[in-house]
Formats: structure tokens, sequence, C-alpha cells
């Protein structure tokens, strides 16, 4: 049976506000800092660039323990061996990406509302990205945010994990696992942090502090 993976602390990559540091600097920096997953998330390179960003990331991370998820692409989490891939409602479906991924692949579903998520659940997602708790700059094509009480509407519902994503930083964190998430998704918290290290250590104390 495969080991049960950590989502507490899931950062989501975005080269666009990384400044000057590569995706990998900013990764090796964020999981010493206590990140326990990774998602690749590029929405305009090249599809070479993808694989070799996506194959540099894996060699690390392997030595880490630590799982790489793909963002949206599933030739690309089938080209380097990634742990997984995550979905949104209009990309490939579950069924289709399990026929293609090896056995035991992760796959992570973004839900915006309760009926996606049973849909992700029933369908065998691994995890649900509930979407968005707060409002985000990072991402605005997102339905109107999930808030706090939407977290707990989703936890009465669902049983797999559950990973909020969306506005979500050091400051409301711990509500959101209080609120009943197995982890926080983030993007700007760590990725545009000065500290990616720091950044991520204090969303991990915050999050741990709430016993989870
Ligand atoms: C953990 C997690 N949750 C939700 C999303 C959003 O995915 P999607 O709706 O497919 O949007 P894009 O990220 O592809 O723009 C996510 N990436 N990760
Ligand atoms: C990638 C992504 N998906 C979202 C959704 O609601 O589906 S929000 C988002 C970006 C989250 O960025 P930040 O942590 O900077 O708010
Ligand atoms: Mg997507």
């Amino acid at each position: 049976m495969n080991r049960p993976v950590d989502y507490s602390l899931y950062l989501v990559t975005d080269r666009g506000l990384a400044k000057e540091r590569s995706i990998l600097e900013i990764v090796k920096k964020a999981v010493s800092g206590g990140v326990t997953c990774v998602q690749l998330r590029e929405k305009a390179c090249s599809t070479r660039e993808f694989i070799d960003q996506a194959r540099a990331l894996k060699a690390w991370l392997d030595q880490k323990g630590v799982p790489l998820i793909i963002n949206d692409r599933v030739d690309v989490a089938l080209a380097v061996g990634a742990s997984g891939i995550h979905l949104g409602q209009s990309d490939m479906h579950i069924r289709d990406a399990r026929c293609l991924l090896p056995e035991g692949s992760l796959i992570g579903i973004s839900a915006e509302s309760q009926e996606d998520a049973l849909a992700a659940e029933r369908d065998g997602g691994d995890y649900i990205g509930i979407s968005p708790v707060f409002a985000t700059p990072t991402k605005t094509d997102t339905a109107p945010p999930l808030g706090l009480e939407g977290v707990r509407r989703m936890r009465k519902a669902i049983r797999i994990p559950l990973v909020g994503i969306g506005g979500i930083g050091l400051s409301n964190g711990a509500g959101v696992m209080t609120a009943g998430a197995d982890g926080i998704a983030v993007v700007s918290a760590i990725v545009a942090a000065d500290d990616p290290k720091k950044a991520a250590r204090a969303l991990k104390k915050a999050i741990e502090k709430n016993g989870t």
C-alpha cells in the first residue's frame, strides 16, 4: 500500500511571482522550510521547457521524499514520472487521466462547489483542491470565495483529503485547517516571499500550532 501523502503545506509554483529567482531555487528553499508537496504550474512555457523544469524538480524532490504534482498536463507528468497530476473542471477528465497514468499516481481535482467535489470523490480522486477559499489576485478566473464556512461544508460532505487554495497565508492558514482542510495550498505566500524558506517555516508553524 502507498504511504499516505502529506498535503499539509502544499506549494503551487508561479514563475511570474518568482522575481529573478528560478523555480528550482524557490522550491529547494520552500521544502527546507517545511513544504510537504509541490505542484509545478506552468501556463506559458513550451512543452519542452515544462518537461525540463519538471525533471529537474523531480530529481531534487525525490531525494527529499516530497511528491511532485504536475498542473494540467498529463503528458508532462508521464514524461517525467511525476507523483501525480492536478486537474481542473475543464482539464482532462479524471477517468481519462486514470487510464493514462501509472497505477498509484495521485490525481487532484479542483472543486468550486460541493457537487464538483462529490463527483471528484466518486470518480476516484485522491484529493480535492477546494477553491478559492479567499479572493486572490494570483488567479482571477475563479468562482466567488467559499470562505471558512464553505470549507466546513465541504469537510462534512467529503471523506478524501481536502486542500484549500486561494488567498491563503500566514494570517488565515490556521483557520483553514481548523475549518477541516487537510492542507493549505499557497502560491504568493511562498513564491513571492523574499525568503521562501522563512515564509514556509512560518506557515508550517502556524498550521502545526493548530494541532494538525
Ligand atoms: C491544489 C490546487 N487546487 C486548485 C487548483 C486550480 O486548478 P485549475 O482549476 O485547473 O486552475 P489552474 O491552476 O490550472 O489555473 C490548483 N492548481 N491546485
Ligand atoms: C492556482 C490557483 N487556483 C485557484 C482556484 O481558486 O482554483 S486560486 C490559485 C492561486 C492561489 O494563489 P495565492 O496563494 O497567491 O492566493
Ligand atoms: Mg488546470
